[in-house]
């Protein structure tokens, strides 16, 4: 079976330089490894790019990375507007923050036909393909109205909320049935699968077996994959990077202190506000740990051009000026706040030179961070990891000290409590997490979900009728494919 990857974002095998997102974080060194091609948004649009879908292809380890010009008139509808002011707030229970116009439904549904469309290009016989997230929720749809009759999964890297919060979103009804074209959807919790199958069930009135949905499409396999990340390299990498300059003058400018760190894309999901406020709390509790604790928040911008988010900057930036100014002294601040990226080399040294990991999310679909601060503690000298229970990733670190983002005080009062944890308290939490991190590795993500696609399209042969011949003129076009540096088009993020 030959395999193609298809995301939104994408990473390239460049060191020393930051990574957008975890789903780019986790399936780059897998793709390097499996032979596999990753399609996806080269960041730049193209006009009349709908008509003739335009890629260059580089190669990357074993594998290849085709990046596609997307739509110049459609971009900004279908990433900033329906996938990310639609869907990721809805995803994320905030239907509060839901603003969306038809237009931007069309420009997504545009998108993934286009998408779509781009993927014949790819298929053999002998084609698997593997859809990632909510950017291409009805890109199986239209890859079957195509002909395509290969394997289909799509694996969801955020939360499915509570059925009600879907209910939300224009045109989910729709969307969501053209979700029963993969073979296999996939999920990071059990939550959030049960969440999509009692959708399916009340809303769409479909029949459900043994997590199996039965649609004019035919079957739909639903089952839970955890993501995970490649915990020796991340172990390596920190122990190593402790020579780093960015590394070793963040250890120098300590003096004594022990540090918390938070790393972050700037999105309202993360729950940025009330960590700081927690980080507040604390020192107005704890007068004795001024001068001896800070935090290192690194903010990564994401989204700034979307309203919620360009707020959220704003209010963070006069949050942590007001708590530094009210707490700090000539020679010590509170809270050290950077919106920039680094590399996941230096990443891993600082989350080795900080005694505790904050990762505090409202809502999560995993929360990668959470698990690369764990990989990269020293064994001997393992920092404590301060883990909301709304992140995916609290199913398996719950060694971890579990709190509400919610209660400020309580996380107040947990992360003095990680700061005060002695030695054999701090290595016996770590140790059991260290664990689950080496049973769920990326590695084994990308292998568990490749092969329970293989069984589910086996046992789900959909019918030809299922398939309109349209797809025959489509594949046989040809369109061109570009080695990489010859072109021209807009950057968009
Ligand atoms: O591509 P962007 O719009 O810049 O956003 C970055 C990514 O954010 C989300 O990541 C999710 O995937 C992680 C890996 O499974 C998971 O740990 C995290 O909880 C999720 O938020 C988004 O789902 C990706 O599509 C974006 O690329
Ligand atoms: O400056 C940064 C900040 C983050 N990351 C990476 O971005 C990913 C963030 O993934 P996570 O699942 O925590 O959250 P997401 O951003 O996908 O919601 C992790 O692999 C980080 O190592 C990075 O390379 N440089």
């Amino acid at each position: 079976m030959s395999l193609v990857v298809v995301s939104n974002r994408v990473a390239r095998a460049r060191a020393n330089e930051p990574l957008t997102g975890g789903l780019a974080a986790a399936l780059l060194p897998v793709i390097e490894k499996s032979g596999a091609i990753w399609v996806g948004s080269s960041g730049r649009v193209r006009d009349g790019s709908h008509k003739e879908p335009f890629a260059e292809v580089e190669a990357l380890g074993a594998g290849a990375l085709a990046l596609l010009d997307l739509p110049a008139a459609h971009y900004g509808g279908y990433y900033e507007g329906f996938a990310n002011s639609a869907l990721w707030p809805a995803l994320h229970s905030r239907s509060d923050l839901i603003r969306v116009s038809h237009h931007d439904y069309q420009s997504y549904r545009e998108v993934n036909a286009f998408m779509a469309r781009a993927l014949m290009r790819f298929r053999k016989p002998d084609t698997a393909f593997w859809i990632q997230d909510y950017h291409f929720l009805s890109l199986g749809a239209e890859l079957r109205d195509l002909g395509v009759r290969n394997p289909i999964g799509f694996f969801l890297h955020t939360p499915w909320p509570a059925r009600a919060i879907m209910g939300a979103v224009p045109h989910h009804r729709e969307l969501i049935e053209a979700m029963l074209a993969y073979d296999l959807i996939g999920f990071q919790t059990d939550d959030d699968c049960e969440n999509f199958l009692s959708y399916v069930q009340s809303e769409l009135g479909l029949k459900i077996q043994d997590s199996v949905v039965t649609s004019r499409y035919g079957k739909s396999r639903c089952a839970v994959f955890p993501i995970g990340i490649d915990v020796e390299k991340f172990a390596l990498q920190a122990a190593k990077a402790s020579s780093h300059p960015d590394v070793s003058r963040l250890r120098r400018s300590l003096n004594g202190e022990q540090l918390a760190i938070g790393v972050d894309r700037l999105d309202y999901s993360k729950g940025l506000v009330n960590r700081i406020n927690a980080f507040d709390r604390m020192l107005v509790l704890n007068p004795a740990l001024k001068r001896t604790v800070s935090l290192l928040q690194i903010a990564t911008p994401s989204r700034g051009t979307i309203e919620a988010y360009s707020n959220l900057k704003s209010e963070l930036a006069r949050l942590v000026t007001e708590v530094n100014g009210r707490h700090g002294e000539t020679d010590w601040m509170p809270i050290r706040y950077l919106n920039r990226g680094y590399s996941q080399t230096v990443l891993a040294g600082l989350y080795r030179t900080a005694r505790v990991g904050v990762v505090t999310p409202l809502h999560d679909g995993m929360n990668l961070v959470a698990k690369e601060y764990v990989a990269a503690q020293n064994p001997a000298d393992p920092g404590v990891l301060v883990l909301s229970k709304f992140a995916g990733a609290a199913n398996e670190l719950q060694t971890a000290l579990l709190v509400n983002p919610h209660e400020i005080d309580g996380m107040a009062r947990a992360i003095a409590a990680a700061f005060a944890m002695p030695l054999t308290e701090r290595r016996t939490r770590w140790e059991a997490m260290m664990r689950k991190l080496r049973a769920g590795t990326a590695q084994q993500w990308f292998t568990d979900f490749s092969e329970a696609l293989e069984d589910a399209r086996a046992s789900n042969e959909k019918t030809a009728s299922n398939c309109p011949a349209a797809a025959a003129a489509v594949t046989s076009k040809s369109w061109p494919l570009h080695l990489v540096g010859s072109r021209s088009g807009a950057g968009v993020h």
